[in-house]
């Protein structure tokens, strides 16, 4: 297998958003697990991209995991490496983007790496090197409260300068519409002057095709599925991956009993949940418990056991901004998040014992805990649910599973519903 695009994810929500976007723009993709194991059959494709759960650790672990991966994926052909970030640029002042780009970015010798988290498709867009969530600033969306990561700047200048080693150059959007040699001249401007990294305006899908042929001759490039479809359309025409038909099918059916967990606490994550009230039975965890040592996660597979037969059901951890900053006061951001995630890894894993085939999960790091713990090595990509997330069908795991891993700012009102509709 030679690979065409190696990617490494910073989360695993966002890495079956990239492969979604990857496959769609006719590129042969698996997502896996880690690194995948010697022994993992994967089939022939143009692209893989290792799943990291390394947004919220510490920056020198997610640059050892990173660079693994990345040698990794070199090993396998690929010359260009996309770290995928979240299209809201999810990191703190401590990292971690700043310090794997610059890791990567020494690893491989790049002079100058293009980064961007547009992702248009979404709302996601950057214009004089400032994120929009759709119509406003990344500090005034909802990103601003985010339990893990709240975001005050939409300055991805300023933000990325003050993680990474190097310095950080603009390349506005005037020079983007001119072209990928205007790009190229900008970009040859910027490191003559010893700039390492340049934040790229994009605000179209046009954009992102110019940024993909541009960066798709440099050995790496940061960024959201937006610059991922940029490259995929690149590879394809120039010729350099024969385009797949996507992935409508995602194989036989999988049946068996369904459920959805909700750790995200997104504003669209805590919408989706109130329309799924609607048409299935929801179970709120008390996160209070969880933190306090109760069995919260043995009280909701007692509710959950004797619906399953009756239809799908949702356990959900989501509370509002107040109600999580009060919870993160009374026991800390980080002893928080992970006691909550482990006791969703803790009622997924004890669905799937109980018989559970598909289930939905929202949240990147509710994600990435469930799927650790189900012991997952990699997903073959089906249908599209909503923009940025896929069906997924687990591959070398013990029996058949269909999941869809949501990342919180993703999905209409009736995602669960809709996903559940198509996982069948
Ligand atoms: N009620 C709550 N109070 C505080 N933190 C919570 C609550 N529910 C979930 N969390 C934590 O918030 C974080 C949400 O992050 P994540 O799962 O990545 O969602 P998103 O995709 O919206 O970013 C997780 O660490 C999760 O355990
Ligand atoms: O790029 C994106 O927005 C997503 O792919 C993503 O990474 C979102 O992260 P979570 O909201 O933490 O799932």
């Amino acid at each position: 297998m030679t690979l065409a695009l190696g990617c490494i994810a910073d989360d695993y929500t966002g890495a079956s958003d990239l492969a979604n976007t990857l496959t769609r723009a006719g590129l042969r993709t698996v997502q896996t697990i880690g690194i995948p194991a010697d022994d993992l059959a994967l089939p022939e494709v143009d692209a893989v991209v290792v799943s990291l759960k390394s947004r919220s650790i510490e920056a020198g672990l997610a640059v050892s995991r990173s660079r693994a991966a990345e040698t990794w994926l070199r090993g396998r052909g690929a010359s260009h490496v996309l770290f995928k970030i979240c299209s809201t640029f999810d990191s703190t002042d401590a990292g971690n983007i700043g310090p794997v780009m610059d890791a990567l970015r020494d690893d491989c010798g790049e002079g100058i790496v293009l980064v961007t988290p547009a992702f248009p498709e979404t709302g996601r867009t950057v214009y004089q090197g400032n994120l929009f969530v759709g119509a406003v600033p990344l500090n005034e969306s909802p990103l601003k409260d985010h339990p893990l990561n709240p975001m005050h700047d939409s300055s991805l200048v300023r933000v990325l300068a003050r993680q990474s080693r190097t310095q950080i150059g603009l390349v506005d959007l005037a020079t983007v519409t001119r072209g990928a040699d205007a790009v190229r001249a900008r970009l040859a401007e910027l490191a003559g002057k010893g700039i390492g990294a340049a934040i790229i305006d994009a605000v179209f899908d046009r954009d992102l095709e110019t940024i993909g042929l541009v960066a798709a001759d440099h050995r790496l490039s940061v960024g959201a599925s937006g610059i991922g479809l940029g490259l995929a359309r690149a590879l394809v025409s120039t010729g350099k991956v024969k385009s797949a038909a996507a992935g409508s099918e995602s194989g036989a059916a999988v049946g068996g009993p369904a459920a959805c967990l909700a750790g995200s606490c997104s504003q669209a994550t805590l919408k989706q949940i109130a329309s799924a009230e609607q048409v299935m039975p929801v179970f709120h965890l008390d996160p209070d418990r969880i933190l306090t040592g109760a069995d919260e996660a043995q009280r909701a597979l007692d509710w959950a056991r004797p619906r399953l037969a009756e239809g799908p059901v949702l356990i959900a951890s989501s509370s509002t901004p107040d109600q999580v900053s009060a919870l993160q006061a009374r026991h800390g951001r980080d002893a928080a998040g992970h006691a909550i995630e482990q006791a969703m890894a803790d009622i997924a894993e004890n669905l799937v014992k109980s018989g559970v085939r598909r289930l939905v999960v929202a949240g990147g790091e509710t994600s990435g805990a469930v799927v650790d713990r189900l012991k997952i090595p990699g997903f073959l990509v089906g249908v599209e649910i909503a923009a940025g997330v896929p069906v997924l069908r687990a591959v070398g795991a013990g029996g058949e599973m269909l999941l869809a891993l949501k990342s919180g700012n993703f999905g209409g009102p009736e995602f669960f519903s809709d996903a559940l509709g198509l996982m069948r």
